[in-house]
C-alpha cells in the first residue's frame, strides 16, 4: 500500500487527478481498447472532479474513450432526483468533459428486479476485462463505497441495507432529515474492488481519522471495510493532515520520506 501524505483537501484533489489523467495518458486508449474507471460521489473527490474538469479543458486529458463505474446508487429515489448519484456524476463530472454517454455505466436503483441488475454490472466490468484504475473515498466508519461494517470482504455487486450512521451522515444532503435518506442501496462488493487492476482511496477531515489508521495500520478486518486494501497488490490513499491524526508519528514520517518527491510539487503550491 501507498500512502500519500499531502495537507490540505486541495492538495488531496491535485494529486489524485494528475495521477488518473497520467494512468489515462500513460494506456493511449482507443475505441478497441478503452481506459476502465471506476469512480465514487461523495464530498471528498468534487476538488478531484473540479482538477479533472481543468485538466481536460487544458488539453491534457481526454475522455473519448474512458469507460467508467460508479461504485454505488441508492435505491429508490428517482433517477434525476438532485441526490441520485447519477444526477451528482452527470452535474459534477461527466456534463463537463468529452465522455460518450454510452461509456458511462451506473448502478440502476429503480430496476425491476434489483439482484438482476447487480449481476448486470459484474458481467458488464467483465466484459471489459477489469477495471484499471478505481478511485474510492471512504465512510466514517470505515466503509468502502456501500459495504457497510461486517460486509463480506469477498462480496459482489449486490443491495445492501445502510446503516443508521451512514444515513445520519448521508441526511446531510437531503435537508438533514434523515427520514428522506434512502434505507438500501446497490454498491460494488468489496471483492469487485479487489480485482481492480489499481484502487486509489481518498481520505480528508479528521472525522475519517478512525478510518485511515483502520486502512493502514489495522488488522484485516470486515468492520473496517477499508482495511481490505491491504489485500490489493497496488492499493493508493492519498489523504490530507488532518485525516492522519490517529496514525502513529513514525508511520506518517515513513511515508512522508517514501513519498517525498512525489508529493514535492503538491505541498509547494
Ligand atoms: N457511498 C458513499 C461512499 O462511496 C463515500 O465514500 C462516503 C463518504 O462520503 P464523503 O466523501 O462525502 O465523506 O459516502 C457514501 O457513503
Amino acid at each position: 500500500m501507498r500512502l500519500i501524505p499531502l495537507i490540505t483537501p486541495a492538495q488531496v484533489g491535485r494529486w489524485s487527478a494528475a495521477y488518473i489523467v497520467n494512468k489515462i495518458n500513460a494506456f493511449n486508449p482507443t475505441a478497441d481498447k478503452p481506459f476502465v474507471l471506476g469512480l465514487p460521489t461523495g464530498g471528498t473527490p468534487l476538488t478531484t472532479y473540479k482538477e479533472l474538469i481543468k485538466l481536460h479543458q487544458a488539453g491534457d486529458v481526454s475522455f473519448e474513450h474512458v469507460v467508467t463505474f460508479n461504485m454505488d446508487e441508492y435505491v429508490g429515489i428517482d433517477k434525476d432526483h438532485p441526490e441520485s448519484y447519477r444526477t451528482f456524476m452527470y452535474s459534477n463530472f461527466f456534463n463537463h468533459v468529452n465522455i460518450q454517454d454510452k461509456n458511462v455505466n451506473l448502478l440502476n436503483g429503480n430496476a425491476e428486479d434489483l439482484e438482476a441488475e447487480c449481476q448486470r454490472y459484474e458481467d458488464k466490468i467483465k466484459s471489459y476485462g477489469k477495471i484499471n484504475l478505481f478511485m474510492g473515498g471512504v465512510g466514517v466508519d470505515g466503509h468502502i463505497a456501500f459495504n457497510e461494517p461486517a460486509s463480506s470482504l469477498a462480496s459482489r455487486t449486490r443491495i445492501k441495507t445502510l446503516t443508521q450512521d451512514t444515513r445520519m451522515a448521508n441526511s446531510r444532503f437531503f435537508d438533514n432529515d434523515i427520514s428522506q435518506v434512502p434505507k438500501l442501496a446497490l454498491t460494488v462488493g468489496v471483492g469487485t474492488l479487489l480485482d481492480s487492476q489499481e484502487i486509489l482511496v481518498l481520505i480528508t477531515g479528521h472525522n475519517k481519522a478512525l478510518a485511515l489508521e483502520a486502512a493502514v495500520e489495522g488488522c484485516v478486518n470486515h468492520l473496517w471495510t477499508i482495511s481490505a486494501l491491504q489485500l490489493h497488490p497496488k492499493s493508493i490513499i492519498a489523504c490530507d493532515e488532518p485525516a492522519t491524526m490517529e496514525l502513529k508519528v513514525k508511520t506518517v514520517r515513513y511515508f512522508k520520506e517514501l513519498e517525498a518527491q512525489n508529493i514535492q510539487r503538491f505541498i509547494a503550491e
